[in-house]
């Protein structure tokens, strides 16, 4: 089943500004980002994948159902997580996920426990009496995940998810997300204006620039792999890094990663003669590939 079709979309406000022009993209189901700068049109895509707004003209499918007629059947099977703030400070996270539930057709029960059950996907099942107005950022946005997941959906579409959040809380977010993706089995599409961000955890990407195509495609198919091995060990980096340099092999450090040019099929082997040796727990061993990042260096998707 293709997840998202259109074709020609374009949509055009007062027929002056132009969000999207003739648009033509095909996802399968897994997790999709959504990239472009500010103002390249991502919102108006998700909302006419909702059925909120109708396209000016060109077709598009969700979950082979179109949104221009059948727009309740759409919204039955996909969660939205808007960008901007919609939550109520005064309403416990429960209350109001049970509000949403409800509002989405589940009944009383079973809106009060599948609430319960989304809040414990997001890590909130804790403090989910406790008032919303009282959450930090990152807990707050984590609400707005749930409310997108009460009502059991196929798809998800979260606008900006990473909104207002620092470093730490960004990388929780991403997490969860891919969480959801892999582990429920739903697919997700994670709309940003951070290519380096969603590339970490998507299949597929679709990059917009001024409400055109940019490309659309999977994220192996964008990247190429590069003549250098990322070594992870849980522990023991620099003792691995100092006994690849006395096997004549140069590691750079990056980050949790050691960098290893691969010189030849030797290279590998030495490697692991040495993880061995030093009995360090190898996490991950494997031929980096470049950054989807470097395809837009001339454009304005920001970077991170
Ligand atoms: N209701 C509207 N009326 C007129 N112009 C609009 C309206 N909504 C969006 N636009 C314009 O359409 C273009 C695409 O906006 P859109 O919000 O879809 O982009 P975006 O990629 O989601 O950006 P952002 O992340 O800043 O929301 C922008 O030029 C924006 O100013």
């Amino acid at each position: 089943m293709t997840l998202i079709a259109t074709q020609a979309l374009t949509k055009t406000y007062g027929g002056r500004v132009t969000a999207l022009a003739d648009l033509t993209v095909s996802v399968e189901p897994g997790i999709v980002g959504l990239v472009g700068a500010n103002g390249a049109g991502k919102s108006t895509l998700i909302k006419i994948l909702l059925g909120l707004l109708a396209p000016t003209s060109g077709s598009v499918r969700v979950l082979d159902l179109d949104p221009t007629t059948d727009a309740a059947a759409v919204r039955a099977r996909v969660g939205y997580m808007p960008e901007h703030d919609s939550l109520s400070p005064d309403l416990s996270a429960a209350e109001f996920v049970t509000h949403l539930g409800r509002m989405s057709g589940l009944p009383r029960t079973a809106a009060r426990e599948r609430a319960s059950e989304a809040l414990r996907h997001v890590g909130l099942y804790e403090e989910r009496y406790r008032q919303i107005g009282g959450y930090s950022t990152g807990m707050k946005q984590r609400v707005k995940l749930a409310q997108a997941l009460v009502h059991d959906p196929d798809l998800l579409l979260l606008d900006e998810p990473t909104n207002g959040l620092d470093p730490a809380g960004r990388d929780a977010m991403l997490a969860l997300i891919q969480r959801i993706g892999t582990e429920f089995g739903i697919s997700v599409v994670v709309c940003s204006h951070l290519l380096g961000e969603v590339e970490r955890i998507c299949d597929s990407l679709i990059a917009i620039d001024a409400g055109r195509l940019l490309r659309s495609d999977n994220i192996s198919a964008m990247t190429t792999v590069t003549d250098v091995l990322a070594v992870e060990v849980s522990e023991g980096l620099d003792e691995l890094a100092a006994r690849l340099d006395m096997l004549g092999l140069t590691a750079r450090r990056d980050g949790r990663l050691l960098l290893v040019p691969l010189e030849d099929d030797e290279t590998y082997d030495r490697i692991l003669t040495a993880v061995a040796e030093l009995d360090l727990p190898l996490h991950r061993l494997d031929q980096r590939r470049h950054r989807v990042a470097e395809l837009f260096a001339t454009r304005e998707v920001t970077h991170v």
